[in-house]
């Protein structure tokens, strides 16, 4: 039987190591479901990140509307590695500037260079309410309770549209990411889970980052999470409002503006285009 997505053409591409898919569907009404998603992830080849759905836009003087997908099927409010590649497959179409709505608002992007692209990431959100937590406290130093073996005792939470949980320590190479991440992204106190971050103050212009994302695991790259880190050490007083964020698959340059905004810079690879074909989806479930 015919698939609706059979034949569309996907890409694959990175940033800063951050595998992304690119799956335009705009001019379609198919709503990829979360199976479709894992299905997609486990073709050869094909295993994600995140995956950037574009749709038409909902509003006026918007290019696309996202829906940015995990590995494991659930939605994300937002992605900075993945929305540069969108505005670098975009940019095809001679777009050097654009706005990309997702469920948690508008992100306006530009190209700087044939392979660099800044998004501005809006503002970050610090009320409790918003990151979520499970109960109210100061987003800038939330004890971990109950305390996990092996964590910090305390951690900072920042909301860039999607939740993130700062852990400074001494030595983020140290850190037993894979064993620590899964265990502190279903944390009690994050009821919508949580992306987790470890990062090591080098100068107060250079943070190196490790990161376990939501739904996906440990990455090259989180954009998302250099942004948040980059507010919680200024909260901490740990850094200036500009400075460059190391992850292992490259550099993000991150900017808190004056004006609230949360500027994020940085790198994107066309690896290659393919097509998805109807037996991909054949017992997704
Ligand atoms: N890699 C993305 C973030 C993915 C966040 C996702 N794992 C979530 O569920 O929030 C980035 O570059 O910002």
């Amino acid at each position: 039987m015919h698939h609706p997505l059979e034949n569309l053409p996907i890409l694959r591409m990175n940033g800063a190591g951050n595998e992304i898919l690119v799956l335009d569907l705009r001019g379609l009404t198919h709503v990829l479901a979360p199976q479709e998603a894992r299905a997609i992830a486990a073709a050869p080849g094909l295993r994600f990140d995140q995956l950037m759905a574009l749709h038409d836009p909902h509003e006026p003087g918007d290019d696309a509307y996202m829906r940015i997908y995990n590995i494991d099927g659930s939605l994300s409010g937002a992605c900075g590695n993945g929305t540069r590649c969108v505005a670098y497959a975009l940019a095809r179409e001679g777009k050097e500037r654009l706005s990309l709505a997702t469920q948690a608002g508008r992100l306006e992007t530009r190209r700087e260079a044939e392979t660099v692209f800044t998004v501005d990431m809006g503002r970050p959100r610090l009320d409790w309410r918003e990151i979520p937590l499970a109960r109210a406290a100061d987003t800038s130093a939330v004890a971990l309770d109950p305390p996990v073996a092996g964590a910090p005792a305390q951690f900072s939470a920042v909301s860039m549209g999607n939740p993130h949980a700062i852990f400074f320590v001494v030595d983020a190479a140290a850190i037993a990411l894979e064993d620590l991440g899964a265990r502190l992204e279903h944390h009690p106190l994050f009821p919508e889970r949580a992306n987790i971050s470890f990062a090591q103050i080098v100068a107060r212009d250079d943070i190196l980052l490790r990161v376990w994302e939501r739904g996906t695991g440990a990455t090259k790259a989180c954009g998302s999470a250099a942004c948040a880190t980059l507010v919680a050490s200024v909260r901490a007083g740990l850094t200036d409002r500009r400075a460059r964020v190391r992850l292992p698959g490259g550099d993000l340059h991150i900017e808190w503006r004056a004006d609230d905004h949360v500027m994020m810079t940085g790198p994107v690879e066309f690896e290659f285009e393919t097509r998805l074909t109807s037996t991909l989806f054949e017992g997704a479930a």
